[in-house]
């Protein structure tokens, strides 16, 4: 079988506390593979937001791997971990994290000059995202201008802008409501399927976990159901 997209191998994630060590992964494991697509659902403060931080190169585990297409990406330096993240991982998160200074054009451009593309090609590839999330008509207004659907719609074609082969996803309608939650999870799980992604995707909300393909939890530090 292929190698996965994304795998954990017994992630450990402890943060210091003033009342001490707070183990919050003890030993996770996780398969995601190309086209799969995962619900994470858990309890408030398991332990979600660490396991997708850690899966998705931006915090390193104490102990364990993050394999990225079977590279461990422990073995690389900071530099080869930042090119692999963003060569390979998107993220979006439940508050839309635009640069409020830049245009959704732009927000979706840098990235992609973060990851060496040229101006004029991200400038064309920002535009044809954005226009398939229908925001044609957005594309030179600041996230302040924006409503909070369009907000997260330009927040998932950032993270798609770079052709990554895992999306990551922290609540990432849980801060809109319900109409409008559905019909961007809706326009997200098409993005993911069409382009045959491998997803984790945390979530609150069982009838959104319903749609996906199959839902795991954290039980005490461990992934259960992956
Ligand atoms: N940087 C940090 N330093 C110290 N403790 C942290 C840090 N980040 C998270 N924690 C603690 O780790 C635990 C897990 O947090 P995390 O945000 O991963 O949970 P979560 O399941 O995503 O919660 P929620 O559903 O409320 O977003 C919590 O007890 C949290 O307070």
């Amino acid at each position: 079988m292929a190698e996965p997209s994304l795998a954990l191998r017994g992630v450990e994630r402890r943060y210091r506390t003033e009342a001490g060590e707070l183990p919050v992964l003890r030993g996770a494991d996780l398969d995601l593979r190309a086209g799969e697509i995962v619900a994470l659902v858990a309890p408030s403060g398991t332990g979600k937001s660490t396991l997708l931080h850690v899966a998705g190169l931006l915090e390193k585990p104490d102990a364990g791997q993050v394999l990225v297409e079977g590279r461990d990406s422990g073995r690389l330096g900071d530099d080869d971990r930042t090119a692999l993240r963003r060569g390979t991982i998107g993220f979006v998160y439940q508050f839309h994290h635009l640069l409020p200074e830049f245009t959704a054009e732009e927000n979706v451009v840098l990235p992609q000059l973060a990851a060496s593309r040229g101006r004029r090609e991200a400038e064309a590839r920002a535009r044809e995202l954005l226009s398939a999330f229908g925001l044609d008509h957005r594309r030179d207004h600041r996230p302040g201008r924006l409503s909070g659907g369009e907000q997260q719609r330009v927040a998932i074609a950032r993270a798609l802008a770079n052709g990554p082969k895992v999306l990551l996803a922290d609540e990432p309608t849980g801060n809109l409501d319900v109409g409008t939650a559905d019909l961007v999870f809706t326009e997200l799980l098409e993005a993911v399927r069409g382009r045959g992604l491998a997803a984790l995707i945390a979530t609150h909300n069982p009838e959104l976990a319903a749609r996906m393909d199959r839902t795991v939890t954290l039980r005490d530090g461990y992934v259960v159901g992956g």
